[in-house]
Order: C-alpha cells, then sequence, then structure tokens
C-alpha cells in the first residue's frame, strides 16, 4: 500500500477554525495523520497548539470545518456516537492528572470499570500489564503524591492507554523533566508506535525530542493564525520554508560551531 493512500489516512482535519467566543485562534487547518505515525503540533507560545489539540479530542467544538476519525466526521456525529469514536482516544495532559485521591493502580482501573464489563480479576491484570508496559510495576499501591514528575508522566501514560487506544494525545510530555528522563518518555513512545502501531499526536517545545521521535507534523503561527508549515520537524530543520520556522528550529540547536 502506497504511504499516503487513504487507507493508510487515520485523522483529517478540513478547513478547521478553533478559538473561544469571538476569538478565532487559528483557522484554514487542513491537515492528514497518517496511521502509525508520530505527528507533532509545532509553533511559538500562544499560537494556539493545545487549544487545537482540544478540539481534536473532544473538548472544544470548532468554529468551522470538520474533524475526520476513519472517514467519521466527530464533531457533527450525534453526542453518543461522538463518545464511541472518542473510545479510540487516550490522552496524556502535561500534569499527568492523576485523582489524587487514588492509587496508582486505582487510577488505572477507573477507565476500565467505567468503560468495560471486564471482570476486577480481567481489571487487575490489565492495570499490572500496562504498568509494566511503562516499567512502573512498582507503584501500583502508591499515591501520585510520592511519585516524581517522571513516575507521574509514566503513570498517565499507563492510564492514557487502558483502554488500547488506537490515537494518542500528548500535551507537552517532556514538560518539567530532566534530559534522562526526557529521552525515557521519547523511547516509550516510540516502543508504542513500533510495538502497538499506535498513531501518536504530540504538543512539544523541546526541539531534540521532536527531532528524534515525530515524523510528520505542522507550524501554527500566531500571527496571521495559520498554519505556514506542514513536514516533519527534521525537515522543517533541514529545509525551512520561511524565517519563523528557522528561527524556531535552529534557536536551540546550533552547538559547539568550533
Ligand atoms: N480557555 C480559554 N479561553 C480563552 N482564551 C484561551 C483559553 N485557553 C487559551 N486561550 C488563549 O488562546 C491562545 C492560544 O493558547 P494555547 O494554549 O492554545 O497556545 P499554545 O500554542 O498551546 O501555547 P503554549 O505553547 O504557550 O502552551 C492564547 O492567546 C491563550 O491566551
Amino acid at each position: 500500500m502506497n504511504a499516503t493512500s487513504p487507507q493508510n489516512i487515520l485523522l483529517s482535519v478540513e478547513n478547521l477554525t478553533v478559538g473561544y467566543g469571538e476569538r478565532i485562534i487559528q483557522q484554514d487547518l487542513t491537515f492528514t495523520v497518517k496511521k502509525g505515525s508520530i505527528f507533532a503540533l509545532m509553533g511559538g507560545s500562544g499560537c494556539g497548539k493545545s487549544t487545537l489539540l482540544k478540539s481534536m479530542i473532544g473538548l472544544l467544538p470548532p468554529k468551522n470545518g470538520d474533524f475526520l476519525v476513519k472517514g467519521e466526521n466527530y464533531w457533527r456525529a450525534n453526542k453518543n456516537h461522538r463518545v464511541e469514536i472518542g473510545r479510540k482516544f487516550g490522552v496524556l495532559f502535561q500534569s499527568a492528572a492523576l485523582w489524587s485521591s487514588m492509587t496508582v493502580g486505582e487510577n488505572i482501573a477507573l477507565p476500565l470499570q467505567l468503560f468495560t464489563k471486564l471482570s476486577s480479576t480481567m481489571i487487575q491484570r490489565l492495570v499490572e500489564m500496562k504498568l509494566g508496559l511503562v516499567g512502573m510495576s512498582h507503584a501500583v499501591n502508591l499515591y501520585p503524591s510520592e511519585l516524581s514528575g517522571g513516575m507521574k508522566k509514566r503513570c498517565g501514560l499507563a492510564r492514557a492507554l487502558a483502554l488500547d487506544p488506537e490515537i494518542l494525545f500528548f500535551d507537552e510530555p517532556s514538560a518539567g523533566l530532566d534530559p534522562i528522563t526526557s529521552k525515557r518518555l521519547d523511547d516509550l513512545i516510540l516502543n508504542l508506535r513500533d510495538g502497538l502501531g499506535t498513531t501518536i499526536i504530540i504538543v512539544s517545545h523541546e526541539l531534540p525530542s521532536l527531532f528524534t521521535i515525530a515524523d510528520d507534523g505542522i507550524f501554527l503561527d500566531a500571527e496571521t493564525k495559520r498554519p505556514i508549515a506542514h513536514g516533519s520537524p527534521r525537515a522543517l530543520r533541514d529545509n525551512p520554508p520561511c524565517e519563523l520556522v528557522n528561527d524556531f528550529m535552529h534557536r536551540q540547536t546550533v552547538q559547539n560551531p568550533k
């Protein structure tokens, strides 16, 4: 199958406009995400990356345009059907958003209890399996307050994986992590893509991480409120289409000139 054939397209964003109230944040957003790719939403602070992500995960209805998931029109579907389509999604927020009053194991069990009819023994097994995937089996009985930032991220990821999502959305996964922990998270994300075939949409400012893991993406501009470049972070770094993209992609990568 050709890499860009329609069968390979998992998500299509078509002429999407997103914003809050009367305020438009981004418009004319048109792009596709291929199955099994790691797709980056890039751009400077405040350009609207998280706003677009919110529209893609069902938290913010778009002002215009369409968002198709495997050919199904997400926002034009009725609410029940939209929830059903959303069952394909897993989300990891910047804060990991674990419930503080529950242990890690209980946090991961919650979506399984809410959305499946599995027995408690089976749920327990799945919790152990998901924690094993992110290397956090030992944390099953710990509370979020007992975890470091990196551990919280990995447990948040285990919860995002609870329902075997086809599509994972990450909002700034590396924020606040040291470079080694951040690199481990990159490896984990690559393993999910390569091992489970998960498609990943990622918002991140971490250029080294984006150059390592992302194979496609879109660059949003705050001033024109439009996307100004498409392509992988590596391609945009090596062949920037304009000065803004060039500055963004090179600012942190020019190292040891002599
Ligand atoms: N709930 C909200 N209501 C109104 N305006 C908002 C809301 N959330 C964000 N904004 C505004 O939308 C614009 C885009 O914000 P957004 O968080 O999407 O940008 P971003 O590209 O993700 O930024 P950063 O990289 O700094 O996280 C900003 O001007 C912000 O102030």
